[in-house]
């Protein structure tokens, strides 16, 4: 079922997503940079499949970094399965069966730190932490073509919306099979993306509260160019899209966007922008550029969060000390 033009702004139902917002006192915290914690420990992942081959050569220490974000205060743990795709895993040898394995288990792993921390909360009482909520990631093609494409939007003339929607949508089957509370896509760089995964919830009749997060270079478009309010033009037609947003984008544009999202939506806004470095998608490294570190992201993350945003965490080259950082914030003002 399409979506369709010029339809009434579609109205969600009260979520578990909702929920846990109202109770972290109207901002909840999205976890941090994932890969990068991974990177911290030691993970070599410069790869095609960039943090999923964690999952296959180190699922503990996926398990650790999660833990690690949920000690610092994330109310939101996002999965291990932004690069992990069957098509990726395809390539290196591996088998369907074991691909959607992969899959599940990103969930299994973040959904299992998050009962082992919760118990360990409850049973030592007052511990000022929410029970954190599992957001299966999704990155976008341009994740998974792994050449720094989702912060250009280029996908080129063959990639129509029906080819957008095939990459997508087995993995997004057995995402929510697996049981995450959420689903996150990441990085969205183009409108027909955005359009693509929208569509793709219909399609597959999603249940689950979901957030669809866009890159952006300038600090207005997305990297396509194509305005954020064309994008959400088209996202705001679903009631099954909760939260709208930036990721991975330099956080000295998030203020600018916020106001920018407010004036083209009534859905949530949530941004967990990346520290200011660039990303160079040939050498997979990140080049030196204007950086902001934890005590910019504290500061930063009261103004969005004054600003209106929801949802406040950080992406690429983050970690659990910004989290901190922004958790603390939030409980000094609360
Ligand atoms: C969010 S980017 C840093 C992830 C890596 C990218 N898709 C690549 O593989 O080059
Ligand atoms: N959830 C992913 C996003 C990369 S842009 C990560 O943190 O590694
Ligand atoms: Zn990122």
């Amino acid at each position: 079922m399409g979506l369709g033009t010029g339809e009434e702004e579609a109205k969600a139902v009260t979520t578990s997503l909702d929920d846990l917002i109202e109770k972290a006192g109207g901002c909840a915290i999205v976890d941090g940079g994932f890969a990068t914690q991974l990177e911290r420990h030691g993970a070599s992942i410069n790869d095609a499949l960039w943090s999923a081959l964690c999952l296959i050569k180190s699922p503990e220490l996926v398990q650790r970094v999660h833990l690690e974000y949920l000690e610092a205060g994330a109310d939101i743990l996002v999965t291990s399965s932004y690069q992990a795709t069957i098509p990726g895993f395809l390539s290196k040898g591996l088998s369907i069966e074991q691909g959607e394995a992969l899959l599940q288990k990103s969930v299994k792993l973040a959904v299992e730190a998050r009962d082992k921390f919760w118990d360990i909360a409850q049973k030592n009482g007052k511990h000022g932490y929410n029970r954190a909520l599992v957001a299966a990631s999704i990155g976008s093609y341009g994740a998974y073509l792994a050449d720094g494409s989702e912060y250009s939007g280029s996908y080129g003339p063959d990639v129509s919306m029906d080819k957008l929607k095939d990459f997508h949508r087995r993995r997004l089957q057995v995402l929510v099979e697996a049981g995450p509370d959420l689903l996150a896509f990441e990085t969205i760089p183009n409108k027909i993306e955005a359009q693509a995964c929208a569509e793709l919830l219909d399609e597959e009749n999603v249940q689950i509260p979901c957030w669809i997060c866009f890159s952006s270079v300038d600090g207005e478009h997305a990297p396509s160019g194509e305005s954020f309010k064309e994008c959400l033009d088209i996202i705001n037609t679903s009631k099954r899209v909760n939260a709208v947003g930036i990721n991975c984008t330099p956080p000295h544009f998030v203020e600018n966007l916020i106001c920018k999202f407010r004036e083209s939506t009534e859905k949530a806004i949530i941004v967990y922008p990346n520290s200011g470095e660039v990303w160079d998608g040939r050498t997979k490294r990140w080049l030196p550029s204007k950086c902001f570190d934890d005590e910019n992201f504290e500061i930063f993350a009261t103004r969005w969060r004054d600003a209106g945003a929801k949802l406040i965490g950080g992406c690429c080259r983050t970690t659990p000390s910004t989290i901190r950082a922004i958790s603390r914030a939030f409980k000094e003002a609360s």
